[in-house]
């Protein structure tokens, strides 16, 4: 059974529809993540299921019960907010404890549940301490720790590590990784950075605009996007989408030709490319000539932002395979076809892979 599902949910504020039509189910004991730019609705679909808003149209069910409009203090789900707030005169264990304390639970519940999810969080030697003695990614675990007190099965986590560093990020990343299986409880989880989404997630859910853009696997989300969107909303740097345009069999864009995917009739399309799959210079004669604009040197990876034909392209490789070439300087670049994704122009839809056959 799914663990909180959305049928056809709608919100607006005043003249602005925030979510249309948002139908989406998320599984039972899973870590989905929720992935989208700002503003696209994120904040809004958790403030809906644990009832701080409630929805102009469609119906929310956890575990199967209509909550729609069930007052937020029947559904028993933890929450981290995305703008948490520490009470600063409260130290870190009765910041902690303060969900357990305003539910009437006993004194030694309490204290045994903070111990608990202090030490899963690595924050054990900070519970006599007041929020302003504590660090940014210090408080961030803390709001965590909080969200988790609930006895609940399903907790939402709303960008809970917006503004930390990395290393920090990716250490809370596996952390919260494992408490889900710990736990056995299903998290969902929003973020806009797509790379903490793709290091998080078993099941991705791409959202734009409050619509549901897709949901799937990571890898396959990844490998094979069944949106245009999805690929250019999932990946750093960010996938290559190119017009071009499918005469006789074979794709035009931008100066790359590409034979087109099996029986596909002529007319628009959009090619997708992963910057990895842009191959840079390596055959000498083949492929569209483009012109280097810009190179940054990211330690593993270089990623080399070029012009073809007026059209901006992204290829990234991994450093130490060949030297990166000059700025300004003139290179060829081709794609091996098995790895070009053609879409649809108008639905966006995957159409198939530029090698015969399709996908
Ligand atoms: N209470 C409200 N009143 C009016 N507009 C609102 C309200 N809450 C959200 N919005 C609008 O709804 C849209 C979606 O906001 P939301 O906070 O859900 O986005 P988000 O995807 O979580 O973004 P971010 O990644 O920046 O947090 C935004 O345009 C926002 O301004």
């Amino acid at each position: 059974m799914a663990a909180i599902e959305f049928d056809r949910v709608s919100k607006s504020f005043g003249q602005a529809r925030v979510l249309d039509t948002f139908s989406l189910s998320v599984e039972e004991g899973s870590l989905t993540v929720l992935c989208g730019p700002p503003k696209s609705g994120k904040s809004v679909l958790f403030r809906l299921v644990v009832g701080l808003e409630t929805p102009d149209g469609g119906t929310i069910r956890l575990s199967g019960r209509d909550i729609t409009h069930e007052p937020a203090s029947a559904r028993n789900i933890g929450y981290v907010p995305q703008s948490f707030a520490l009470y600063p005169h409260l130290t870190v264990f009765d910041n902690i404890g303060y969900p357990m304390r305003l539910a009437g639970a006993p004194r030694e519940e309490i204290a045994r549940r903070v111990d608990r999810t202090a030490a899963m969080l690595s924050i054990g030697h900070l519970l006599r301490k007041t929020p302003d003695k504590l660090s940014g990614g210090e408080k961030q675990r803390v709001a965590v720790a909080r969200g988790l007190m609930k006895d609940a099965s399903v907790f939402l986590f709303d960008d809970p590590l917006v503004g930390l560093d990395y290393k920090l990020r990716e250490r809370l990343m596996d952390e919260l990784k494992q408490l889900c299986e710990t736990l056995k409880a299903t998290f969902f989880y929003a973020t806009s950075d797509s790379l903490e989404a793709l290091t998080m997630a078993q099941t991705l859910v791409v959202v734009d605009d409050g619509r549901l853009v897709e949901r799937a696997g990571t890898l396959k989300l990844y490998a094979e996007p069944g949106q245009v969107r999805s690929l250019e909303l999932i990946g750093f740097p960010k996938a290559n989408v190119i017009e071009g345009i499918c005469r006789n069999g074979r794709i035009e864009a931008a100066g790359l030709s590409l034979p087109a995917p099996a029986g596909l009739a002529d007319g628009p399309v959009k090619v997708g490319i992963r910057p990895e799959h842009v191959r840079l210079g390596r055959r000498e004669g083949v492929g569209a000539d483009a012109r280097v604009a810009i190179v940054e040197h990211l330690g593993s990876e270089i990623v080399v932002y070029l012009d073809l034909n007026g059209h901006p392209v992204t290829a990234a490789y991994a450093a130490g395979h060949a030297a990166p070439p000059e700025i300004d300087s003139a290179v060829k670049i081709d794609i091996d076809p098995a790895r070009a994704m053609i879409f649809d122009p108008n639905s966006g839809a995957l159409i198939g892979r530029c090698a015969a056959g399709g996908v």
